[in-house]
């Protein structure tokens, strides 16, 4: 992976694109080593598409600092002349050829003699388990078959750069979770550099090595998976991440990375610190919460424990989830949604307070 001494295969700085009068990719950068797989994560309209089409050559920016391929500047180039290949959701392969010649196609226009191309085809469709169906016209294959054989296609030319354009999207649900863990498999035994892009966190999450989150045209934030998931730096990235419960409120006072919040009904809620932007005394705030992170108890007439969050509720039955239970909790901060993986008989009798750790809530700038 990552060699810190080598140079990166896709530099991007301060790319600014807009249609018309839609700011579609507003000042943003970004560096991909070698052999990373990197997903562009977003929700429609947040601008992926753009800087795919900006790093391919199928866009040219409006304004761009650099934009280098494998240490070389693209700015201007033709996407032919780009060390790049896309691969698209559509497959786009040619129908009237059999799956070997639509692998080798790429091969025989950069001048490899037909005999090797064929060879060189044959050893891209073992990678991608397709070996038998060599000789299948494309009308015969599958889904998911055509679109490892859009794969292979790609990466047989050994571009530095493969990118991917949602290309799980037309598949149905096993096979796109099968497809997930065989893409980064291949990914993975021919050591390229992935640029996936996709709307679907958990495809992100699994399969890459940086999430790249875009909002707006802009980047909102970039890190491992785990960074994401848990350590979300905005209340949209946390939103986006899935964080069930989000609360609002003021900040009172800050002490050692932690806020005490108090929302408008008096509650008071004590979170770590989120993102890089300080949060002050007096200013408006957001929490977010994962609904695993809170946990029934009954301490009619007692105390809370110390050092958590507790909030007098009113639950609601368990519902039933296969995997996990969830119910939701009425209290004077608001409807606050629980998730239980610990099975189904999971409960507590007369539970009549919701706590969870300070650690496990982040507060933002509202
Ligand atoms: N050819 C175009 N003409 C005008 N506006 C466009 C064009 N292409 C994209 N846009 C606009 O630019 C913004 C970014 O679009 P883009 O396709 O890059 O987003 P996206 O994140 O890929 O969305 P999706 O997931 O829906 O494909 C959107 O507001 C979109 O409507």
């Amino acid at each position: 992976m990552n060699t810190a001494a080598q140079a990166p295969i896709l530099e991007i700085q301060d790319a600014v694109h807009s249609y018309g009068s839609v700011l579609a990719l507003d000042h943003v950068s970004l560096r991909v080593e070698p052999g990373e797989f990197v997903s562009i994560l977003g929700e429609s309209g947040s601008g992926k598409t753009t800087l795919l089409r900006l790093i391919s050559g199928l866009e040219q920016a409006q304004s761009i600092t650099r934009l280098a391929i494998g240490g070389q500047s693209v700015i201007g180039k033709p996407p032919a002349q780009r060390n790049c290949t896309t691969v698209f959701q559509s497959y786009a392969l040619f129908p009237h050829m059999s799956v070997e010649e639509n692998v080798a196609y790429g091969l025989k226009v950069r001048g490899v003699a037909r005999p090797e191309a064929l060879r060189q085809a044959r050893e891209a469709l073992a990678v991608v388990r397709l070996e038998a169906k060599a000789q299948r016209s494309i009308g015969q294959l599958s889904g998911g078959e055509k679109q490892r054989v859009a794969l292979a296609r790609a990466f047989v030319i050994r571009p530095a750069l493969l990118l991917l354009d949602e290309p799980l999207a037309a598949l149905d649900e096993k096979l796109r979770i099968d497809m997930q863990s065989e893409l980064v498999e291949i990914q993975r035994s021919l050591g390229m550099t992935f640029v996936f892009i996709t709307h679907s966190k958990e495809e992100a999450l699994t399969m890459s090595d940086r999430v790249v989150l875009m909002r707006h045209g802009r980047v909102e934030q970039i890190g491992p998976p785990v960074a994401l998931f848990d350590s979300p730096s905005s209340l949209f990235a946390a939103e986006f991440m899935g964080f069930e419960n989000l609360l609002g409120g003021r900040v009172l006072e800050t002490r050692d990375g932690t806020a005490l919040i108090e929302m408008a009904n008096g509650t008071r809620i004590r979170s770590r610190v989120g993102g890089d932007q300080p949060l002050q005394a007096g200013v408006d705030a957001g929490i977010a919460v994962r609904a695993e992170h809170l946990r029934l108890i009954s301490v009619t007439g007692t105390n809370a424990p110390a050092g958590v969050n507790a909030l007098p509720c009113k639950p609601s039955p368990a519902a039933y989830r296969g995997k996990y239970t969830e119910r939701w909790a009425d209290t004077p901060a608001g409807r606050l949604k629980l998730r239980n993986w610990e099975g189904k008989n999971v409960d507590v009798p007369s539970a009549d307070t919701v706590i969870w750790e300070v650690e496990d809530s982040i507060a933002f700038p509202a």
